[in-house]
């Protein structure tokens, strides 16, 4: 659990009702897109103004709650049918409301213990709940007190910064009344997955207007932005799209870049575009498809789509073509030629080569005029504008700095590559064996080029017989190994780039790598092309382009490039990258690659915070996340956008159920095969990324923490998991394959520990333990889910973690029906059972984890609990009864054994535990101060950073909501919170009390 600084989403309602709506919206997207992965929601609550706001969104977004829990973030240290209580509050809205939610699906604070022990207690129910002491909630629904509190945790205080071990924490005197509570803390609000702000009332408005000297106050130089069309502001750009989207997809405002002027219909744009600045409607024929065929009279958008439709329907020999498309002159202002998207592309890529090449070229020209409908920019995703995007959009030359569409980018790109090569031309000199499929595809393109073309090389021209095939297989072979070279390039710059990312990313990543093995195959097929340019050097610019436009169908490309072979193709000095000197075998991968060093991605997720540094890469995101998911799986409930993403995932998910065994997706699953382990993988990149666990890496052992560097090793070592045991260590009695495994066992004994860390003091008894303990340092992650994609330290946290894709609890407990993922779990659980607990050597504080009281230990008194070998798992504590730190004290009996509460045991609690499971809030040097005006200085660091601000900091903003930025009043948070507010609003009271009464 850490923390970093980000931004938060602001959502400014007008009115509660507005907010209302939001806060539905929010949860119904939100526990959607969870439900469909797992069984359950697991949503952390607030009290106060929560309650009432909550139960009216999932009333009014007719919310289906079967499968959700409610846990609560905070609870008032009051009986369960106080009127202060939050459960009290919860359940009195709901019973009247909700009728659907029992209480079972409360998961409650048990307010009969001790108030330390009801932190602790409900801390274990939390864990038990999850099955992991690592809880990580869907979502956290979070109020904000006019002081800026949230949960119960107060500005200017230090409990929760020194307890960011714990998950829930007492508060003993909160400025708040009830002074008694308990509250979840930041680390495991930042452990959430999702938090969100529900913040209403003038009187909040200061606590969400960032103090300038808050670390986390990245948004407080951001203005609002407007929706323009209602009233609602938003922080960022996506929410603002997301929210047009969604609210005015119908009735969004269409702008004309002509005079500024703004419509509400597209019809009145139109009107408006024809009668005042005589541009011809977006929909008028002429200039939607304005491109006839002369002679079937089809209709083009596009002159090369005309041209191509010429050449493969009619025959028309391409001097013809061109003449038939003759009158489509690049004067035009709405349209763009072929030549113009390659001078685009220079601009964009500010690549000299061919902005001098273009100086010459006599039919560039500089078209000044932009779309006159809005840019896609603020249009993005509304339907209202995709007619005039497609009429119009793709035609019009971008500014420099603007977005080129997807298909442009890639021509583009793919033009800027051409005249470089053009440039380096020459340089064959690859010997290699015919190739049946390559002769096919030249054969294909020596028919696309018509005797008469001013195009036609000798190559062209060469009877495809034994001499001419030879010559032609020689240019095809070479065009597969760059491209193979270039596939390489880039799975190896996305396994690189982002090793971490999650399941969603996967998807996208797959659809990346697809999306570049679609443009290398269209630079591919240039490059084909390209041989017959290198033959005649004097093609000029616009021929080159034209040569472009006659490359052949991507099923060609693809079939062609699936029997690609590898190739040892060098990487050209030339195309290295300034920024991070990485090398390109090809210009165009170099100008395509520096994209990825743009510090904004420019092309932004309308629907989600994603941003892409290419266009056809968000266009296919947008495609595959946010589109409709008609593809249903039919052995689960998942679905999917597209066809071959719901194929991936019976692939991944189903291990290929349900798909035919000619499926191409299977077939090429079975080309993604490990040799090292035979392990299957949708891409090559996912293979990759997984072989350099065997090769680079180390081969692991399944069983243990041991690597290989050879496979024989881990073979021969594997057998020692199986294998008889036969040196017995005359100390322990623990027995041993290896007589080596049992010298190395011995030290464990002797103290000695020769394998000394380069980084820090510590040693270890095996060269393994060092190994290990040493990725911590390199942050060296050999351990890959090939699920998710994320990658783990240890072999061990692997195969945990590999149990949050199956749901497998293999840690069973015998005396209940709980079940965990983890045996340190179930072992902290059985402690619940027993009255086990770990006691601190140095006060009073009794702990059901080690870890706990190691903390508490290094938090409370500065001290270091030793273990002896290094290894956390094994510190002696009962093997050494002298020493050990596990005590057996009494404690209530564990909650299955009793249904209702025991008063009895509670009294055992408090006799026998005076510090009442002494958090180590009981015996930290530090004295709580209400009205401590600085943080409190902790005596050591704690792993979440948490800025204290004090209430004044929050001081002098104002109330008006358009003004208004949100942050956090203390602290930071690891993901990024929405903050939805209302604060023209006055909600009013602040205890449950108040809101239960209205
Ligand atoms: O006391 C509390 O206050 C906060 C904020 O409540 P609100 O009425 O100002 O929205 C709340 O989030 C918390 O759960 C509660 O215990």
């Amino acid at each position: 659990m850490s923390s970093r600084k980000c931004p938060f989403h602001a959502r400014v309602s007008e009115t509660e009702d507005q907010l209302v709506q939001s806060l539905g919206d929010k949860l119904h997207h939100c526990s959607t897109e969870v439900l469909k992965n797992r069984p359950t929601f697991r949503v952390g609550i607030s009290g106060g103004s929560l309650v009432q706001l909550l139960t009216r969104a999932l009333i009014s977004r007719k919310i289906d709650t079967t499968n959700w829990k409610f846990f609560f973030c905070d609870e008032r240290y009051v009986p369960d049918d106080d009127a202060e209580s939050t459960f009290n509050a919860y359940r009195t809205e709901m019973n009247a409301k909700l009728p659907n939610i029992v209480e079972s699906q409360l998961i409650k604070a048990d307010t009969a213990l001790s108030l330390d022990a009801c932190a602790c207690d409900y801390a274990a129910r939390i864990i038990d709940e999850f099955g992991s002491s690592c809880p990580i909630f869907d979502l956290l629904l979070l109020g904000m007190g006019p002081d800026g509190h949230t949960c119960s945790l107060f500005p200017g205080r230090s409990e929760f910064q020194i307890h960011a071990e714990q998950l829930v924490i007492p508060i003993r005197d909160s400025p708040k009344p009830p002074p008694e509570r308990i509250t979840f803390t930041l680390t495991l609000i930042n452990n959430a997955n999702d938090v969100v702000f529900v913040v209403t009332g003038a009187r909040r408005t200061p606590v969400t207007k960032p103090n300038s000297n808050d670390v986390c106050t990245q948004t407080d130089q951001l203005p609002m932005l407007p929706c323009g069309i209602c009233n609602e502001k938003f922080l960022n750009i996506l929410e603002l799209r997301l929210h047009r989207s969604r609210q005015h997809m119908k009735t969004e405002e269409l702008k004309c870049r002509l005079c500024g002027e703004q419509f509400q219909k597209l019809r009145q744009l139109r009107n408006h575009l024809t009668e005042q600045h005589d541009q011809k409607s977006p929909d008028s024929p002429l200039l939607r498809r304005r491109l006839e065929c002369r002679v079937c009279q089809r209709e083009f958008s596009r002159r090369d789509h005309l041209i191509r439709h010429m050449r493969k329907v009619h025959d028309v020999p391409r001097q013809q073509e061109l003449e038939a498309a003759a009158p489509w002159t690049p004067n035009d202002e709405t349209t763009m030629q072929s030549g113009d998207e390659l001078e685009s592309a220079a601009v964009l890529f500010n690549d000299p080569a061919v902005c001098s090449d273009n100086e010459n070229n006599e039919s560039g020209y500089q078209c000044n005029t932009t779309n006159p409908i809005s840019s896609n920019e603020d249009s993005g995703d509304d339907e209202v504008h995709a007619e005039a995007k497609e009429s119009l959009w793709l035609h019009i030359k971008p500014e420099p700095e603007a977005e080129l569409e997807p298909e442009l980018e890639a021509e583009a790109e793919a033009e800027v590559e051409q005249v470089n090569r053009d440039r380096r031309k020459k340089k064959t000199n690859s010997k290699v064996a015919a190739h049946t499929d390559a002769e096919e595809e030249l054969e294909d393109v020596s028919k696309q080029k018509p005797a008469s073309s001013s195009f036609s090389t000798e190559v062209k021209e060469e009877p495809l017989a034994a001499g001419g095939e030879q010559q032609l297989s020689i240019k095809q072979e070479r065009q597969r190994a760059d491209s193979i070279k270039v596939d390489e390039d880039y799975e190896m710059e996305a396994a690189t780039a982002d090793l971490f990312h999650s399941a969603d990313e996967e998807e996208d990543a797959d659809e990346e790598s697809e999306l570049d093995e679609e443009d290398d195959e269209a630079e591919n097929e240039e490059e084909a092309n390209a041989e017959f340019d290198e033959d005649n050097p004097k093609l000029t610019q616009v021929e080159i382009v034209r040569e472009y436009l006659q490359k052949p169908t991507k099923g060609k490309q693809r079939r062609r490039r699936r029997k690609q072979t590898q190739s040892e193709t060098e990487a050209n000095p030339e195309n290295r990258c300034d920024v991070c000197l990485r090398t390109f075998s090809r210009h165009c991968h170099l100008l395509r690659h520096k994209l990825s060093h743009l510090e904004k991605k420019p092309h932004s997720c309308p629907h989600c915070p994603k941003a892409f540094a290419r266009s056809d890469h968000l266009k296919a995101h947008v495609q595959s996340l946010h589109g409709n998911k008609e593809h249903k799986c039919s052995l689960c409930d998942a679905a999917f956008t597209r066809a071959d993403a719901l194929d991936r995932h019976k692939m991944s998910k189903h291990n290929g159920e349900g798909l035919d065994a000619s499926n191409e997706l299977k077939l090429q699953m079975s080309e993604h095969t490990c040799e090292y382990c035979s392990k299957r993988f949708s891409s090559k990149t996912y293979l990759r990324k997984h072989t350099l666990l065997h090769t680079e890496f180390l081969y692991a052992c399944k069983s243990c923490d041991e690597t290989f560097k050879e496979r024989q090793q881990l073979r021969s070592h594997e057998k020692t998991h199986t294998g008889q045991r036969n040196f017995l260590c005359c100390i322990c009695g623990d027995s041993f394959a290896r007589n080596d495994y049992l010298r190395v066992h011995m030290r464990r004994h002797n103290g000695e520990k020769p394998y000394k860390c380069r980084y820090c003091i510590k040693a270890f008894p095996r060269a393994t333990d060092l190994k290990v303990h040493e990725r911590y340092h390199t942050d060296t992650k050999p351990n890959l889910c090939n699920t998710c994609g994320k990658s783990f330290h240890r072999a061990y946290n692997l195969t945990i973690h590999m149990r949050t894709h199956t749901g497998e609890r293999p840690y069973k407990c015998d005396q209940c029906p709980k079940s965990f993922s983890q045996s340190n779990d179930l072992k902290a659980h059985i402690r619940r059972h027993t009255g086990e607990r770990y006691k601190c050597p140095h006060c009073d504080a009794y702990f059901l984890q080690l870890y706990h009281m190691r903390n508490h230990c290094l938090s409370a008194h500065n001290k270091h609990i030793e273990t002896k070998t290094g290894r956390l798992q094994r510190t002696g504590l009962l093997d050494e009864p002298n020493n050990s730190h596990l005590t057996t004290v009494v404690m209530p009996p564990a909650r299955y054994q009793q249904s209702t509460p025991d008063p009895q045991p509670m009294a055992t609690v408090t006799t026998q535990l005076p510090a009442a499971i002494a958090t180590p809030i009981m015996h930290s040097p530090v004295a709580y101060s209400t009205t401590s005006p600085v943080p409190v200085q902790v005596p050591v660091p704690v792993s979440v950073a948490v800025p204290l601000s004090n209430a004044s900091g929050f001081v002098g903003a104002t109330t008006n909501a358009t003004s208004t930025t949100a942050t956090a009043p203390f602290g930071t948070f690891s993901i990024a919170p929405v903050v939805m507010a209302h604060l023209m609003y006055n909600h009013g009271g602040n205890s449950q009390q108040s809101n239960a009464s209205k």
